[in-house]
């Protein structure tokens, strides 16, 4: 997939299918479509797969298990198709795919507890129709298909997982791959999801562009390949100037390591001059040697003035700690009418204290600030990031960055941008500083915060995936990520 690509949720697909059937003049067509671009997903990944067990549900989904069920048996392939007691097809057309599988020869058995021997497992379960957490019974076919020692294609969401939301609200299948059908489930790149997902695929069925129109898409994924679209190489008369000067606030005693990483980031993604203000003093011995950044002490926020008036951007948050001594500087900088990039310690200062903020605003909560800041519970979050997100750039009125497994970037206005980058290694404390730093050097040297923060959570997570490919996810630090986010920030 070669993004920005455009996500989707069930109304719209559900009202593209819609359209499509009524082009075809029969809706059993886009089932039969959908069953045989399955098949051919299920040939091209696993063209040695003999024996092939098909759970179906009783609807649509489960139609199109019947179909690629169907070619399977053509193909002479050993099929098995397995279903819950009551789960018989329920609609017109999952009927007729049932009988034509059937006509062909095809076995469906009544699932007893067990996959049994397979070389590929097909999730034809539930797909956008799933309303709640998979019964008792479902969940032990969901379990069987997870115990089995065979790869998983889910046919056009993971059963057990919502495709709007990427909630997981019971047990829900751990695919190899997932085939998704007409468009890409916004649920589905961000969340929980992303552990059941695998592999994502999509099948676009030739219904023509027009079913699914670009303005019906609830989101947009960028991955590291988009980068270009934010990133110019640098003009060759450019001097430090040019290149933008960030303010960094934080570090209060004894918590200087958090603003060291958010100004080696905005250094290493390139601004031209970085002010630390701090009075964690080891912070000063650091910086005496780089002329590129200086470190400040900081008593009061009265020692800010100049500093802020010089600044470009400032980043606020990193070690700034909740006392007396952050919050008066969190109190002055939020009036300084600079564009500001809010984090850590500063979103809960926020949180203590909500307003709205300038249009140009940048948040980068976690979701454990993030339910601070909207006085939710984490868990509600994380059960609909797309929508807490949102959320956030409605209470506050700026740019959020939703941070987590499958980042989320809302502007007032602006169509979600959902990062398909990053990796579960950079769930390490000092990340998050380093994001900061990224993003506020992208805002000095001129980008808008959106897309500052749509490219900086971009450079962010393919940076930490670069690095984890160099040397594993495990034990990843911050610092690992200063190198391949300097070459990335040159495209
Ligand atoms: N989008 C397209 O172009 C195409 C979509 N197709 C497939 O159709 C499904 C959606 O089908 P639908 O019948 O609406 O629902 P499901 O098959 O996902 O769900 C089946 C059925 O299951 C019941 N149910 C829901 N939740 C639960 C639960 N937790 N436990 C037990 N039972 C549950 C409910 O009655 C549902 O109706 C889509 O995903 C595609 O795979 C077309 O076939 C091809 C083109
Ligand atoms: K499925």
């Amino acid at each position: 997939m070669s993004g920005p690509f455009p996500l989707y949720d069930n109304a719209a697909l559900r009202q593209a299918e819609a359209r499509a059937a009524s082009r075809l003049g029969d809706d059993f067509v886009l089932m039969q479509r959908a069953g045989l671009a399955a098949w051919h997903c299920a040939l091209a990944h696993w063209p040695q797969a003999q024996r092939i067990a098909v759970a179906c549900g009783p609807g649509n989904n489960g139609g199109d298990g019947y179909v690629l069920a169907r070619h399977a048996c053509e193909a002479g392939r050993q099929v098995r198709v397995l279903r819950l007691p009551g789960h018989a097809p329920r609609g017109e057309i999952a009927i007729r795919a049932e009988r034509a599988y059937r006509d062909a020869g095809g076995r469906v058995e009544e699932f007893g507890g067990s996959i049994g021997d397979a070389d590929l497992v097909v999730d034809a379960l539930f797909g956008i129709g799933l309303t709640r957490a998979p019964d008792a019974e479902a969940a032990t076919l969901v379990a069987a298909i997870n115990n089995a020692a065979a790869p998983v294609l889910a046919l056009d969401v993971p059963s057990g997982v919502d495709a709007d939301t990427g909630n997981a609200p019971g047990t829900a299948v751990h695919a190899t791959r997932t085939l998704q059908f007409l468009g890409a489930h916004a649920g589905l790149a961000t969340g929980a999801a992303l552990e059941h997902v695998g592999a994502r695929e999509l099948a676009a069925l030739d219904v023509g562009d027009d079913v699914l129109p670009a303005d019906a898409a609830v989101a947009e994924m960028f991955d590291a390949r988009d980068l270009g679209r934010f990133l110019q190489p640098r003009s060759r008369n450019s001097h430090k100037g040019e290149s933008g000067r960030v303010l960094c606030v934080g570090g209060d005693h004894g918590k200087g390591g958090a603003v060291l990483l958010c100004a080696e980031a905005a250094l290493r993604s390139g601004a031209g001059l970085v002010d630390v203000a701090t009075r964690a003093m080891h912070v000063a011995a650091l910086l005496s040697r780089r002329p590129e950044a200086m470190a400040h002490a900081i008593d009061a926020a009265a020692d800010l003035d100049k500093l802020a008036e010089a600044a470009n951007v400032i980043a606020i948050g990193p070690g700034l700690g909740q006392d007396a001594w952050g919050n008066e500087l969190f109190s002055a900088m939020i009036d300084s009418g600079k564009p500001l990039v809010i984090d850590a310690d500063a979103l809960n200062l926020l949180a203590a204290n909500p307003r709205k903020l300038q249009a140009d605003t940048v948040l980068t909560p976690h979701p454990g600030e993030a339910a601070r800041l909207l006085s939710i519970a984490t868990r509600e979050v994380q059960a609909d990031r797309r929508a807490a997100a949102l959320a956030l750039c409605e209470r506050f009125g700026c740019v959020v960055v939703l941070k987590g497994a499958g980042t989320v970037v809302t502007a007032p206005g602006c169509l979600p941008g959902i990062i398909d980058a990053g990796n579960p290694g950079m769930a390490v404390g000092g990340m998050g500083d380093v994001l900061t730093g990224i993003i506020a050097a992208l805002r000095a040297q001129g980008l808008d915060a959106f897309d500052a923060a749509r490219c900086g959570a971009l450079l962010h997570g393919a940076a930490g995936d670069v690095a984890a490919r160099a040397g594993g996810e495990r034990g990843l630090l911050p610092s690992d990520l200063f190198t391949p986010l300097q070459r990335l920030a040159n495209p």
